[in-house]
């Protein structure tokens, strides 16, 4: 696959994102990462509903721009969790409804935010540690999702939102979205309560369908 074409393929997923109501305004960032090695990441401040493919940033691993306009605020984070998962090849942090809602709630559990309550929700993502509050864009959130990265592939920032990994940009934006949904399920279950999956379901998906 050409350069480009993975130019294109971030513009499309993030204009997909962006329709569907994932994200809005100038808030979230994509990033994947290119066969040279360099990440490719959304411009700060832009949208994701009209990225235009050659303005997106490409920056080194350690974060020098090498093209493109000035990378999002977050983009450490993003090379945190390249770093520590070095088969990941796709990033989406969003500021997703449901989400963002449970980032919010008083009563979280910070080693996992979101109960195993169903078959995809272990399959793609299994447990959703939370980074305390800190500023967007403070270099302490790198910090914080440099040392959760290795075990987990998506993170909750505490009154904020999701960051999500993937093996390429494709499967972060299905781990995004199953995500969204089972924090969706959560507050709709929450006022009746819910059954959640046994450590033997669990099991039993880690070894027969891991997509993590
Ligand atoms: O979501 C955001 C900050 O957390 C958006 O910031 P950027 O526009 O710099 O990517
Ligand atoms: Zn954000």
């Amino acid at each position: 696959m050409s350069e480009v074409q993975y130019r294109q393929d971030l513009v499309r997923y993030a204009r997909s994102l962006f329709e569907r109501g994932y994200s809005s305004g100038g808030a979230g960032n994509i990033s994947l990462k290119l066969p040279d090695g360099h990440i490719l990441a959304t411009p700060t401040n832009s949208s994701f509903g009209d990225l235009d493919a050659d303005e997106l940033s490409k920056v080194t691993m350690t974060g020098e721009l090498v093209s493109g306009h000035k990378a999002s605020k977050e983009v450490l984070m993003h090379l945190a969790m390249y770093r520590q998962r070095p088969a990941c090849g796709g990033i989406v942090h969003l500021h997703s409804p449901w989400l963002t809602a449970l980032s919010c709630l008083p009563d979280l559990d910070y080693e996992n935010a979101l109960p195993a309550i169903t078959p995809y929700y272990v399959m793609r993502v299994g447990k959703l540690p939370v980074v305390p509050y800190i500023r967007p864009g403070s270099p302490e959130i790198a910090v914080h999702v440099e040392r959760l990265s290795k075990e987990h592939n998506s993170i909750l920032l505490a009154n904020h939102g999701p960051i999500i990994s993937g093996k390429n940009i494709r499967e972060a934006v299905f781990n995004a979205e199953e995500l969204e949904e089972t924090a969706k399920l959560y507050f709709v279950l929450k006022p009746y309560g819910m059954k959640t999956l046994t450590n033997e379901n669990i099991d039993e998906l880690n070894t027969l369908f891991n997509m993590k």
